[in-house]
């Protein structure tokens, strides 16, 4: 099949295995998803794959393409979801999430924002700078885990990068053991993937007695081991991962819970107006002095105002994040200050979290609101 491509951007210019840098994408602005490289450099064996990605490329981009099996080439209509997911210059969103094609940080970032370019990056500190440098519109980065919980990496360049939280997005996480053609799970020595992901399968990796190894992502495990052509070798992925990657499934649903959800975050330059016509949730960061019954006094705040707290996170204050801090107020250094996080269950634009808030900055050392945003409140 024909594609004649009418853009400026030459496919060859990008190299669709490897995730963005920070560094490449302060060379350029993409306007040709990596996705869509991929899906056109790399579908040549399989017409029914190829038949459908076309199609799809042709909805993501109806002026772009000439088909010469297209029965038409006139321009479609634009949609009010094409409307909503465009950037102010008129272009798609461009999404950064970390990992390679296939993670699940990329189907967060389309559940986030439908109809979006996503943008691999090799780190989330990539992702933070990203966004701050204007190379994408948006980060859709995880932040917790039903099974293994917090992912403290995010939480601490939350704080380090100025970004705002603008929305939440939950994803169902259903993990497969993947591996090369012809291997079965006896011939299994190691098994590679994400940390999250590898103890979110704690139970069934141990009764098959697999070595684990901890890479950056759950896709480019599964990467890893399809590219070397590992016999030894399993990955912990996604189905999507599988079918990008050309592995086999030897297991579906190995996480140790049905329910494995992670939520992930969606951050911005700006912040979003606060509204308060559907649940909305206000995520915060504060320190506070050391001394009996301070973090239940700083609870209190929004006991007493009946605020719903979702979440708390404490992590150590670096003091290199926080310079004006002065830990050695009463003499003698402070060892272990925290800093909380805390989501609650109310909009910045309710008189409770104003005054709730108010209360709180009277005592507190350090405070920052991290976003007031719509409360994901789908299914994941
Ligand atoms: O490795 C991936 O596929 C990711 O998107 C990362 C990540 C994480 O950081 O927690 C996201 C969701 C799953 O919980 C496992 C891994």
């Amino acid at each position: 099949m024909m594609i004649a491509l009418k853009h400026k951007v030459q496919l060859r210019d990008f190299d669709f295995r490897k995730p963005i840098t920070a560094a490449q994408l302060s060379q350029r602005r993409l306007k040709i998803p990596f996705h869509a490289c991929y899906r056109i450099t790399n579908s040549k064996n399989n017409k029914k794959f190829q038949a459908i990605e076309l199609q799809k490329l042709m909805q993501d981009y109806p002026y772009e393409f000439d088909s010469k099996d297209s029965p038409t080439s006139l321009p479609r209509p634009l949609t009010s979801a094409q409307l909503s997911n465009l950037t102010s210059e008129g272009s798609r969103l461009r999404v950064a999430y970390q990992g390679v094609r296939g993670a699940y940080s990329e189907s967060a970032a389309e559940k986030a924002y439908p109809n979006c370019e996503p943008v691999p990056c090799e780190q989330f500190d990539t992702a933070f700078e990203a966004v701050e440098k204007w190379l994408v519109d948006r980060a859709v980065l995880p932040i917790e885990n039903s099974l293994g919980g917090s992912i403290h990496r995010n939480y601490d360049l939350l704080l380090r990068h100025r970004l705002h939280i603008v929305g939440e997005v939950k994803l169902a996480i259903r993990h497969c053991l993947l591996a090369n053609h012809g291997v079965i799970v006896e011939d299994l020595k190691r098994v590679l993937s994400h940390p999250q992901a590898l103890a979110q399968c704690e139970t069934t990796l141990t009764g098959l007695g697999l070595v684990r190894e901890a890479v950056d992502d759950t896709a480019g495990a599964a990467k890893h081991v399809a590219f070397h052509k590992l016999k030894d070798a399993g990955a912990v992925a996604s189905k999507t991962a599988a079918r990008i990657y050309g592995l086999d499934i030897i297991a579906e649903d190995i996480q140790d819970d049905s329910d494995n959800v992670t939520r992930f975050l969606m951050l911005a330059r700006e912040p979003i107006i606060p509204g308060t016509d559907k649940p909305f949730k206000t995520s915060i960061v504060f320190s506070l002095e050391e001394g009996p019954g301070m973090l239940f006094k700083a609870l209190a705040v929004f006991a007493m105002r009946n605020v719903n707290l979702t979440k708390i996170e404490s992590r150590p204050l670096q003091k290199q994040t926080l310079p004006t801090l002065d830990d050695s107020a009463n003499g003698f250094p402070k060892y272990f200050p925290y800093l909380f996080y805390v989501d609650f269950e109310a909009s910045m634009a309710d008189q409770r979290a104003q005054n709730a808030l108010g209360h709180l900055k009277e005592f507190a050392t350090f405070l920052r609101v991290l976003g007031s945003y719509p409360t994901d409140t789908g299914l994941p």
